[in-house]
């Protein structure tokens, strides 16, 4: 083995070392044009902390792997190797961050009126091999069909949380260049296309039709289930069962084990929240309220609950308000 062959060798060895734990997030920038030069290093998120309904995380994993071993077949038939998935429901329900699962991934998760189709066209011709491409918010990609010129601005799904910031829809991709994009992924080898959005309905037929979309993944607002899932993740029975604080509180008494008060309460928490009514990031938000109090985090969520609906509410109103008082404004125009 020459010294240059053995330093190659060597330095794919600790690039592999040293990545595997992390995922290789390369973002799409206009600085050169549209390239991946944005590089971050985050940490393969566990497959075990994306708490989503019973089988979906396996069946995707499932249906990954038997995609790449299955190169011949797809080559045999002169069907490009390629699979898309759409993942699509409410805000925070988990539709992102299943992706940093996977080893390595490359981001377009905001448009904006810097991405074009020939900024687009130029991403996708310079994907790096064995890597997984994502489109985030793909409602957002183009323009609504029915935008007009009075229509200067939209709100991004993602900017739809507390403290929403209204942004100008000036995208300039058009539908036939992100078609282009998508069915160009097959064309070297074979590829995962993973898109996300929060809005299935507004979305071209054509951009989901099977061959683009291959499968359509629903998520969902939070089952009981999930909920005590969840209360486990963030109270795992070893960080509690050297404190003794909270078996006071159990009203069963003394005799109970650590675990079996873990999971009362997670059971208790699970108990108070209504199904399918908030998202697992809302769940997490309220946790995070008591990250060393599992007893209260158990049993408080029902007032935090309706304080949350009262912001809702309040916050549908002025949006309805608002409404009206633009197209008061634009009739008298
Ligand atoms: N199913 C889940 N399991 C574990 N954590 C979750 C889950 N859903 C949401 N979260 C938490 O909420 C945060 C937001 O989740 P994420 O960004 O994946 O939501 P999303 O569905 O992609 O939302 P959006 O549609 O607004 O982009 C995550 O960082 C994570 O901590």
């Amino acid at each position: 083995m020459s010294v240059m062959s053995a330093i190659i060798e060597e330095a794919h060895r600790l690039y592999l070392a040293v990545s595997k734990p992390n995922v290789i997030v390369h973002m799409a920038s206009n600085h050169h044009g549209g390239s991946w030069d944005r590089v971050k290093r985050q940490r393969r998120r566990p497959f075990n902390s994306v708490i989503l309904q019973e089988g979906v995380i396996e069946s995707i994993l499932q249906d990954a792997q038997e995609f790449f071993a299955s190169e011949a077949w797809y080559t045999e038939r002169g069907i490009p190797h390629r699979r898309g998935y759409l993942l699509y429901g409410p805000p925070g329900t988990g539709k992102s961050i299943l992706l940093p699962t996977f080893y390595a991934i490359l981001l377009i998760h905001s448009f904006s009126n810097s991405i074009d189709d020939f900024f687009l066209q130029r991403a996708a011709d310079t994907i790096p091999k064995n890597s997984i491409f994502v489109i985030e918010d793909i409602d957002c990609a183009i323009p609504p069909s029915d935008a007009d010129e009075n229509t200067p601005e939209m709100v991004h799904p993602q900017m739809m949380m507390r403290g929403a910031r209204r942004v100008p829809n000036q995208t300039r991709v058009t539908l036939s260049a992100l078609l282009n994009v998508i069915d160009g992924l097959g064309s070297e080898e074979g590829r995962l296309f993973f898109t996300t959005t929060n809005h299935i309905d507004r979305l071209e037929p054509a951009l989901i039709r099977p061959g683009r979309i291959d499968r359509k993944i629903p998520y969902h607002l939070a089952t009981q289930k999930q909920a005590a899932s969840l209360f486990v993740h963030f109270f795992p029975p070893s960080s509690t069962s050297s404190s003794g604080s909270h078996s006071e509180l159990l009203e069963d008494g003394t005799k109970a084990t650590h675990d079996t008060q873990e999971a009362q309460l997670s059971e208790t928490f699970a108990s108070r929240i209504p199904s399918n009514e908030f998202s697992i990031a809302e769940l997490q938000g309220y946790l995070l309220g008591y990250k060393h109090q599992p007893e209260r985090a158990a049993v408080e969520f029902p007032a935090w609950a309706e304080r949350e609906r009262e912001y809702k509410r309040e916050e549908q109103e002025k949006g309805a308000k608002k409404k009206v008082s633009k197209e008061i404004t634009a009739v008298k125009a």
